[in-house]
């Protein structure tokens, strides 16, 4: 077995009307608890790389790592840049063997945003690589920077459609009112279904990706708040929200927040019940268990993806 891109995963994702879960990663545990959820649930997988997680780990080491993923699980995964932001990085990354990138022009002006993710096509469509782009800008944390709710912006269904024509791009992210990070609403959450429905209409057998999709489980908050934490507030995209919006052509859905809340919320725990510990092995083996449990928690509850491979 070896790296694939996500164009079979997501071909029946659409068909089957499902989501592949995209999982950020940032070291050995979490890729490990990942892929052990993966495997128990023989669910297609996505690990996703973000340049502050390639500046934290280094690229070969995450490389390496998702190569002995792969080797020792026997499954395919799909290795992709998430949120690469200039075409160096995407350049880069599939030079250095990922199977995926996104580039995120999100932020130019629309002219801006198709000539550089055109280039990025052209390049990755040439080395077999495929590409997500991003349409509309969502608010919240995304590589340190924080854009408020004033600066997001939602996806126009007639602009992702001449986007999707003119650049050539494989997946779209699109902006429904999600947002990256633990503070997604304040009060009634909210997704704009009618948007989505209308651009997964005009781009048929097309398909899209939701960003910012945690759900912000309120027993983890709770469990990091009670064992030292300040995550005041924190909330999530309600999970039918998110079952919803897979059979309305979200054929990918982005998941970071809760997986860092899984993992806190256990070493905040193990730590504080068993404060003479100092190996690292005594608080990231649970750590890691807790990770498997999230993943397969999404796979079966949220993605609807098990079984699918
Ligand atoms: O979109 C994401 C990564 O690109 C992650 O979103 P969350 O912050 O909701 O997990
Ligand atoms: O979209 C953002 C992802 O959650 C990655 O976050 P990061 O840039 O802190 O690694
Ligand atoms: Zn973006
Ligand atoms: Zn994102």
């Amino acid at each position: 077995m070896s790296l694939v891109t996500s164009k079979d995963m997501f071909k029946k994702a659409y068909e089957g009307q499902y989501a592949v879960g995209a999982f950020n990663v940032n070291n050995m545990e979490i890729i490990q608890g990942i892929v052990d959820a993966a495997k128990e649930e023989r669910a297609p997988l996505i690990l996703q790389v973000s340049a502050g997680a390639r500046k934290y780990a280094k690229h070969i080491y995450l490389m390496k790592l998702v190569e002995a993923a792969i080797e020792d699980s026997g499954l395919p995964i799909c290795l992709h840049l998430d949120h690469g932001e200039d075409f160096e990085i995407c350049k880069s990354c599939i030079d250095g063997g990922f199977t995926s990138v996104m580039i995120d022009g999100s932020k130019l002006p629309f002219e801006e945003n198709i000539a550089l993710t055109r280039k990025v096509v052209e390049y990755a469509h040439g080395r077999g690589v495929v590409v997500e782009a991003e349409l509309g800008r969502l608010a919240g944390i995304e590589d340190a920077v924080n854009v408020s709710t004033k600066d997001a912006t939602y996806t126009d269904p007639d602009q992702a459609v001449e986007f999707v024509e003119r650049t050539g791009v494989d997946s779209l992210a699109i902006a429904i009112g999600t947002s990256h990070g633990a503070y997604k609403f304040k009060g009634e959450s909210n997704l704009d279904f009618d948007r989505l429905a209308t651009i997964s209409r005009l781009l048929p057998a097309f398909p899209l990706v939701l960003h910012g999709a945690s759900t912000v489980l309120p027993e983890f908050v709770e469990k990091c708040n009670n064992y030292g934490g300040q995550l005041k507030g924190a909330q999530g995209v309600p999970e039918d929200m998110l079952r919803r919006a897979g059979q309305l052509g979200v054929c990918k859905i982005n998941i970071d927040t809760d997986l860092r809340l899984a993992m806190t919320a256990s070493i905040r725990e193990h730590l504080s019940k068993n404060p003479a510990d100092f190996d690292p092995r005594q608080y990231l083996k649970p750590a890691r268990a807790a990770i498997t449990g999230m993943v397969k928690h999404k796979i079966r509850n949220v993605l609807n993806c098990s079984g699918r491979l």
